[in-house]
């Protein structure tokens, strides 16, 4: 195929009379290089530049739709088949099974009377149209970054969407190559391995009872050239890329090589971070697995600070930079007292502050439970200890404890005030949380990203990420969910309501509040430590 084909020529499957449509070219937002790595582990962020097509169709008041890419974008003759789930019995007494080509939903459903009508993603779902024949397609599946409640169930259900509804049997597994662990250990670098795995419906058929992923992940660099060259090789024309911000922004990088090359691959992103702290979709899978796990630990550290004389019962749970799992943990459970998260900073001593807090409640209650985000404090912690600025190998930000940190230090003002004694238990249940199966709703949801993964896939389109929106499963860009992150927004009812439940502080003073020209104003005052600001999820806004 000669690269000349490749020439962008927008897909018209809008069809729509009052759309317009604009294919923008910009460069994205995507990191070109991990500090962590070097320029020779990590090609795809130094060498190859992830230039992403952004496809906005316009139309009347007001109405955007942010498209993702199709393989007719740059193979305008592709031809098409009629979808084999037109004959499907299961499928067959569904009354207009078929997405309409036009069929959006809108990111945000609140809206006022002359509000434009806003940013659209393109509805998820299954197409009369599909353009891979079921014999044809060779797809594979990857696991990348941190474990996450539910990955087995969103690979067992892409091997089965795969294979019931269009028929397709070739399915490869991209794994660990425990023998050669040097070259690939899972995860992107998995692609490097010479075996890979084959999956069938039969052999996936238990896995999503198992927590982790039968394929194996890792964090680090990868190389996108040694990827895509090894896709083209192995004549894998569907790539299914299981993982959060790192990963997405990594399988945005192999789309545009893909794209470069021409070649009939479509590339595909099912989102996954147990700290639900990706932008755009209502909430991450494994997210819901994670608060009901959580509520175990709570339990123990309320039984354990009701049984000691002034009982303090610290629970740390997941979240480097956002405190979803902390602030839905608590809310869900009623027990706790205080709930620290990132986008809250929080003092210690003096009025308003945490020690202030706890020996009134103690005072008060005889015992209390505290819920700390690991990502939560940190400042606090780099200054009273000597800051350690380490990142992992995909150079994501090591965190100090802050569960460690915050027990001795609350055991050293009790220490000090000698009057009062206390009993202290510290709790770190994370990894206990995230190596758990997903639960059944999140079962149910991982079925759903991964249908929506395996139709977006047959219909052509590539370059995306699946995603719930408001309700309903899209297709995003890639760009979208990896610009930004998705954080707790402070000002919003949910904080309000969680501040309520618990009677903590807020820990802002009413200078700041005062001072504050706008809700804005008020959560930047707070992210300005943290990370950049992120949006508020729909479940946080919504309810
Ligand atoms: N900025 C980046 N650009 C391209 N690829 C990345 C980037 N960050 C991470 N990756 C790739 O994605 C993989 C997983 O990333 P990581 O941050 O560890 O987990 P997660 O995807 O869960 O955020 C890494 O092994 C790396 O190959
Ligand atoms: O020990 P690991 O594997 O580095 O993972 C720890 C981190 O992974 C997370 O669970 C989620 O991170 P990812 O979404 O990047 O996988 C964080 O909450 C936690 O800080
Ligand atoms: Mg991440």
């Amino acid at each position: 195929m000669k690269p000349d084909r490749c020439d962008s020529k927008p897909h018209s499957s809008t069809g729509s009379q009052i759309l317009r449509l604009e294919v923008r070219n910009f460069l994205p937002r995507v990191r070109s290089s991990l500090p962590s790595l070097t320029a020779a582990a990590s090609p795809t962020m130094a060498g190859i530049k992830p230039e992403c097509t952004l496809k906005i169709v316009k139309g009347e008041f007001g109405y955007v739709l942010e498209d993702v890419p199709h393989l007719t974008d740059y193979l305008p003759d592709l031809p098409t088949y009629s979808n084999p789930l037109q004959d499907n019995p299961a499928y067959s007494v569904v009354k207009q099974y078929f997405v309409d080509h036009d069929d959006t939903v809108p990111k945000k459903v609140v809206v006022q009377k002359e509000s434009p009508r806003g940013i659209h993603f393109r509805r998820a779902g299954p197409r009369q149209r599909v353009y891979f024949e079921s014999d044809d397609v060779l797809a594979c599946i990857v696991t990348c970054g941190g474990l996450c409640p539910g990955l087995n169930t969103v690979i067992r259900e892409i091997v089965c969407g795969l294979s019931y509804m269009y028929g397709v049997n070739h399915i490869l597994g991209i794994e660990a190559d425990i023998l050669n662990s040097k070259e690939a250990y899972g995860g992107y670098r998995g692609f490097y391995a010479r075996n890979t795995i084959q999956l069938s419906p039969k052999s996936v058929n238990d896995i999503h009872k198992r927590g982790g992923t039968i394929l194996g992940t890792s964090r680090g660099g990868h190389d996108t050239s040694k990827i895509v060259d090894n896709i083209q090789d192995r004549g894998i024309n569907q790539v299914y890329i299981i993982g959060g911000d790192g990963t997405q922004k990594g399988a945005a990088a192999i789309f545009e090589e893909i794209r470069r090359r021409c070649l009939k691959v479509s590339v595909v992103g099912i989102p996954k971070t147990i700290d639900n702290d990706i932008a755009i979709i209502d909430k991450s899978f494994g997210f819901d697995t994670a608060v009901e796990e959580a509520q175990r630990a709570i339990n123990a550290a309320h039984v354990e600070a009701e049984s000691g004389e002034n009982g303090i019962g610290v629970v740390k749970l997941m979240g480097r930079y956002s405190g979803f799992i902390a602030m839905y943990a608590t809310l869900a459970s009623r027990d706790v007292d205080c709930c620290l998260i990132p986008e809250s900073p929080f003092y210690l001593e003096g009025k308003g502050g945490l020690f202030e807090y706890i020996e009134k409640t103690l005072k008060e209650n005889g015992h209390m439970v505290i819920v700390v985000a690991e990502g939560a404090g940190q400042d606090l912690i780099a200054e009273s200890m000597k800051s350690m600025e380490h990142e992992d190998a995909s150079g994501n930000k090591l965190l100090l404890d802050v569960g460690l940190w915050l027990s001795q230090r609350i055991k050293d003002y009790f220490a000090r005030r000698q009057r009062m004694v206390i009993n202290l238990k510290y709790i770190d249940p994370t990894y206990m949380i995230r190596a758990i199966p997903s639960n059944a709703s999140d079962n149910v949801y991982c079925t759903l990203l991964a249908q929506s993964a395996v139709h977006g896939a047959m219909a052509g389109y590539t370059g995306f990420t699946v995603g719930l929106v408001n309700g309903r499963h899209t297709y995003i860009p890639f760009e979208r969910v990896t610009e930004q992150g998705n954080k707790v927004i402070i000002t919003d009812r949910m904080w309000a309501r969680l501040l309520s439940s618990t009677n903590q502080p807020s820990f802002l003073s009413s200078k700041d509040v005062e001072e504050a020209d706008s809700a804005d104003d008020l959560q930047k005052l707070t992210v300005d430590k943290t990370e950049s600001l992120g949006n508020g999820s729909p479940i946080e806004n919504a309810i």
